[in-house]
């Protein structure tokens, strides 16, 4: 029995010389959400167009299933996909109430999903206006009513939080959130690396049309094995006291008279701690600072290399 919602096998997309998707691979579970990161032009997007089916593959196959009934059956193409595109273009001359109920008509969804929908949003009080009066942000909240139309099984998001604010990013990741509790599985594509290291099951790193790697934040960390930092506030002691206190599994670099940076490996952090919490003599303060997802991208996309 399947249990992938989606999955892609040595998947090509090639325009002449140049491979934009180049021997992709990827399983996305029901309920899961992946991250797509990448430079500009690394292919995260023709690999949405491919999993669209708005684009055909040169080499490699894409299937999917449907749980929707309980049995997982083979879905065809674009079903149970919403999909809100990076640029979000709508006539501007229409209402947003308007624009969405002829999508909504397209899918098959019904007025009522739509008024909810616009309410999840945010959107209510501005459903009768005009779409050239709504802001950047109105207008992406718009795009994700859009791609939630029929409670697609799979949502393809390509940098979706471009023009909100944080309150609003915030607010969007839970409803992403929500619909993943109820079983949709999500591809989020971004180049807010901070903003999604914590929102996503897994992460893919893409350069050049091929993924670098993929697994989860900490599967990432443990890869990568970059050094953790602990930033310690300490009273003025000499050097050699810290020194003492790392005993030779950190390096120390100093940050002023009264703090210093331990950067130490992940198998060290821990009996490191013990030391500098039994000294409240000296250590005042700390902060630990595992490697963030910027980290761990800027150390993939160079080959390995810190
Ligand atoms: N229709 C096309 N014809 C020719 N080349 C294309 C076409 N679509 C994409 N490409 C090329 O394929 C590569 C991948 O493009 P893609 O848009 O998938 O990248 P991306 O990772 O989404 O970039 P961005 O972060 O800028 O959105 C780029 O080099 C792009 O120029």
């Amino acid at each position: 029995m399947a249990s992938s919602a989606l999955e892609i096998q040595g998947l090509e997309k090639r325009y002449g010389e140049q491979a934009a998707v180049d021997g992709v691979d990827l399983q996305l579970a029901p309920g899961e959400s992946l991250a797509i990161i990448g430079h500009n032009g690394a292919g995260k997007t023709t690999l949405m167009k491919l999993i669209l089916g708005l684009t055909r593959p040169s080499a490699g196959t894409i299937q999917r299933w449907s749980w929707r009934g309980g049995a997982p059956r083979p879905a065809a193409a674009s079903e149970g996909i919403g999909f809100l595109p990076e640029s979000v273009n709508f006539p501007g001359a229409v209402s947003g109430g308007q624009r969405l109920r002829f999508y909504a008509r397209l899918k098959g969804a019904g007025k009522q999903e739509c008024a909810q929908l616009l309410e999840l949003v945010g959107l209510s009080d501005a459903a009768d206006r005009k779409i050239n009066t709504y802001s950047k942000g109105m207008r992406q909240r718009l795009g994700l009513a859009q791609a939630l139309l029929g409670s697609p099984e799979l949502l393809l998001l390509d940098e979706p939080t471009s023009g909100l604010d944080p309150f609003l990013r915030q607010h969007f990741y839970a409803i992403i959130g929500q619909r993943q509790a109820a079983g949709a599985s999500v591809i989020i594509s971004s180049h807010a690396l901070t903003e999604i290291e914590a929102r996503t099951d897994r992460i893919a790193i893409m350069q050049r049309g091929r993924v670098l790697a993929l697994g989860s934040l900490a599967t990432l960390r443990e890869q990568a094995a970059l050094p953790v930092e602990i930033k310690v506030r300490h009273t003025a002691v000499p050097m050699a006291e810290l020194e003492a206190l790392a005993a030779g599994a950190a390096t120390l670099q100093s940050m002023g008279e009264l703090s210093t940076r331990f950067s130490c490996t992940e198998s060290e952090k821990l009996a490191l701690l013990q030391r500098l919490s039994a000294r409240p003599d000296i250590v005042q303060d700390l902060s630990l600072h595992p490697p963030g997802l910027d980290d761990l991208y800027a150390y993939f996309v160079n080959g390995g290399d810190t």
